[in-house]
């Protein structure tokens, strides 16, 4: 069995890329990286270390290399052959991945079974929006073929991997909790091997349990501790103020998914308190900075913030924490992070309500939109 990955940065490696090889596939790494991609191609094996209670070190064989930006041609060839397309790049990025996996759809033997694209990133509905990439690159005629030769499932994948340490090659440093959800209709029975992953028939609440708590949470301890002076997660949440910050932010989006979901009020805390658990990893080189980076996105309509703040708003429950987190975001001002420095003209250059509706896509009458409207207006004062 045969799978290609796109982004063989920190998750690709530390988590897709390890489950796909636990699973029996040969994976062909696709990146833009250039020196990474060379390394890949140069190694035999690389080892996937974890850290904390518990942690084994595996190693993974097995896998190729193709440096996605100069070498289309073997990129359309190896979709055209493989079982499994993954991608780990960032959901701004699928769009630019979007065209080759057309082309490796189009170039696949008549009688191939369907090709299974997953989209193993932070967003709702990831997959969906891959999807509609690939339809827009190739247009409704040809996608009426393309469709029904590929299978798009939405995912929720999980584990920290921070950036890695320079010195250590391709190896990659992660924490031991994975979890790996994917949804099952889109597959009509025949769903691919990867033993260590969780087949659901619905994936909604998984992937809002798991970004309105894991990565709500985790930017949260990312902004506070910023603004702090702080440079670790860990060493973020272990300030105490901070701790309680983040604690109330998710007791507001519990809230939300035990009412939305029906999520059981016990299991939810629990889920909870192993998420603080895992941010307080101090074997974990997390910083600041990679948790909190690209802001602009996380602070979008359907986003870890205005997302979950946005519905709490509209069931008229508790939502001030999170504001209160909103607030810690637009002082994320870091030079080498496009979105922080986009992030910070825009509070320069904007009036507040258009910030607002631009950023946030809250619209003036929304419930939510008067508190952010006075987060930024703030913000504002104390950048004058
Ligand atoms: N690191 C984590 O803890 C973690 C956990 C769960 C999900 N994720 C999600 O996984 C995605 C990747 O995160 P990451 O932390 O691994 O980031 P990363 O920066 O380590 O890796 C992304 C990789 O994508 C590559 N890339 C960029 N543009 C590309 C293109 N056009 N074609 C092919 N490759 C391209 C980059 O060169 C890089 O190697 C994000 O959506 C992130 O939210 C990350
Ligand atoms: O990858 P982002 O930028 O959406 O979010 C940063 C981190 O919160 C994220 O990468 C987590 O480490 C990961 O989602 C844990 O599963």
């Amino acid at each position: 069995m045969r799978a290609v990955h796109f982004g063989a940065g920190n998750i690709g490696r530390g988590f897709v890329g390890l489950l796909l090889h636990e699973g029996g596939y040969e994976v062909v790494f696709a990146d833009v990286n250039a020196e990474l991609i060379d390394a890949i191609a140069a190694a035999d094996s690389y080892t996937v270390h974890e850290v904390g209670d518990g942690a084994k070190d595996t190693v993974v064989t097995g896998f190729r290399a193709i440096n996605s930006a100069t070498d289309e041609e073997a990129l359309v060839q190896e979709i055209a052959a493989a079982d499994v397309v993954t991608t780990a790049v960032g959901p701004t990025i699928l769009r630019f991945v979007a065209p080759v996996i057309a082309r490796g759809i189009a170039a696949r033997p008549a009688d191939a079974a369907p090709l299974a694209v997953m989209a193993c990133e932070n967003a709702i509905n990831a997959t969906d929006l891959l999807a509609t990439e690939v339809r827009q690159a190739v247009g409704d005629e040809a996608w009426a073929s393309l469709s029904t030769r590929a299978v798009f499932a939405n995912t929720a994948v999980d584990r920290i991997v921070p950036g890695q340490p320079a010195g250590q090659g391709i190896d990659v440093t992660v924490e031991t909790f994975y979890e790996w959800a994917i949804e099952t209709p889109a597959f009509n029975g025949s769903l691919p091997s990867i033993p260590g992953a969780h087949f659901v028939e619905e994936l909604a609440p998984y992937i809002e349990r798991k970004l309105f708590t894991v990565n709500t949470g985790h930017a949260s301890v990312a902004y506070f501790g910023a603004r702090a002076g702080i440079g670790t997660i860990a060493e973020a949440l272990a300030e105490p103020s901070i701790a309680v910050a983040v604690g109330a932010v998710l007791e507001e989006t519990s809230a939300l998914l035990v009412a939305k979901h029906g999520l059981d009020v016990d299991a939810q805390r629990e889920y909870r308190e192993t998420i603080l658990r895992r941010f307080a990893n101090v074997h974990l080189p997390d910083t600041v900075e990679r948790v909190g980076r690209q802001p602009l996105r996380k602070l979008s309509r359907t986003e870890r913030f205005i997302g979950p703040a946005a519905e709490l708003a509209e069931r008229g429950m508790a939502h001030d924490a999170l504001v209160s987190a909103i607030g810690a975001a637009l002082e994320f001002d870091v030079a080498d992070d496009e979105q922080s420095v986009h992030l910070q003209a825009k509070l320069h250059e904007l009036a507040p309500g258009t910030f607002v509706e631009e950023v946030t896509g809250l619209a003036p009458e929304h419930p939510l939109a008067p508190a952010v409207l006075a987060q930024v207006v703030a913000r504002q004062a104390s950048l004058a």
